[in-house]
């Protein structure tokens, strides 16, 4: 029986919150960084975060809230970081490299950390020396506002380390959370983030008033266009000879159609939870980006993923006309109705 590790939780937003349940569910102490002081006040004292899925109740008694990240870096074997990933190079940037090494690092952000472009796990090699055997990713078709309500979900975790990805997943597993365990881990980021993209896409979609016959012809195209990527871009890791000891498995073996690929664009394109769906569908609609995002308290990853996919998709060099409409769209004011006219016309 391996030993039980202590876990600490980074970011106080809406999915951090619901792992911070999950976790403290399952009987977990688990050392958590709000930044804010007057919100953790809150939460030790009326048990759920004021901000951030408020209908999540908390056992307190298991959490040790810190507003030093340090602090909670020091205290945990395995640190889940769950911040937008347009912040997250400034919370690194917070933490002591030294002791960050050391420890297993969960990544639960579905973004490109925006600058260099890069996949976490990438940038926390470059930045902090950051093994990817002890590099892991928590991801799936989830939204925070049903593990509140304790709704059955199903997380996969990636990782190339099979038994210490197989832990991580144990201590999540409970009566509300399936988990699946897998070793695509740059493929699952990937499709993370593309689906946001695609999201994006299907919110403009419905803004515009197509109907749920063009989404589905509409999703089923995004979902070849992403596997097109991962196809490519497992290729060109394997051909640039990274990660030699731990070689990207070719798609022939990757099952394209499993929840952490196809579930999660579904759920992205359709769940009115989804933050990427409703920021598109404010698009549609003819809002700026600058009023939708005045408009949500929360983040749409997406907005920012297709430019950092964008620069991305030079060097892969997949086919990618819907990813790169949403692109225009958002990025190069292409008016959303021209650019569904361009998507209507690939649409297979
Ligand atoms: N919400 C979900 O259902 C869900 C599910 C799976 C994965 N995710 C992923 O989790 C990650 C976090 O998203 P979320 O939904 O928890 O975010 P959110 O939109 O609920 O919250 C935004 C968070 O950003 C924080 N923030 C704002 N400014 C900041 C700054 N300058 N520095 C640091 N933090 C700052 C806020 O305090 C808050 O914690 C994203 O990558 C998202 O894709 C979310
Ligand atoms: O609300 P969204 O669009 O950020 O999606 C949240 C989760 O990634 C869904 O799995």
């Amino acid at each position: 029986m391996a030993e039980t590790m202590t876990y600490g939780v980074v970011g106080s937003g809406s999915w951090a919150t619901a792992l911070v349940k999950i976790l403290t569910d399952n009987g977990h102490r688990v050392h958590w960084w709000v930044r804010n002081e007057r919100q953790s006040d809150y939460i030790r004292s009326r048990r759920h975060n004021p901000q951030y899925l408020p209908t999540a109740y908390l056992n307190v008694a298991l959490l040790q809230i810190a507003a030093d990240v340090n602090e909670v870096l020091r205290a945990a074997d395995v640190i889940v970081l769950a911040v937008p990933s347009a912040y997250i190079r400034d919370v690194l940037a917070q933490m002591d490299k030294e002791t960050f090494r050391a420890r297993k690092i969960v990544s639960a952000i579905k973004g490109i950390v925006p600058g260099p472009d890069v996949l976490l796990n990438e940038y926390l090699e470059q930045e902090f020396g950051l093994p990817l055997e002890h590099y892991f990713a928590v991801l799936g078709p989830c939204h925070a506002e049903e593990v509140a309500a304790e709704k059955l979900s199903y997380l996969t975790f990636s990782g190339v380390d099979d038994a210490v990805t197989a832990q991580i997943a144990e201590a999540f597993r409970s009566p509300y959370i399936n988990t699946i365990t897998n070793h695509d881990i740059l493929g699952v980021q990937y499709a993370a983030v593309l689906k946001n993209i695609y999201a994006l896409g299907a919110g403009i979609a419905h803004g515009l008033e197509y109907g749920d016959n063009f989404l589905s012809v509409y999703i089923a195209n995004s979902a070849d266009e992403m596997a097109g990527f991962l196809q490519k871009a497992g290729i060109e890791h394997i051909e640039v000879g990274k990660h030699e000891e731990h070689p990207i498995t070719h798609k022939k073996e990757i099952n394209y159609a499993a929840s952490v690929y196809l579930g999660d664009l579904l759920v992205t394109c359709y769940s009115p939870y989804s933050r990427n769906r409703t920021f598109g569908a404010m698009i549609g609609k003819g809002y700026t980006v600058q009023s939708a995002q005045l408009e949500m308290n929360m983040v749409a990853e997406g907005y920012n993923a297709c430019k950092c996919m964008f620069h991305i998709n030079r060097r892969i060099g997949a086919e990618m006309p819907i990813a790169e409409t949403i692109y225009r769209i958002l990025w190069e004011k292409e008016a959303p109705a021209a650019g569904f006219e361009t998507i209507e016309g690939v649409l297979v």
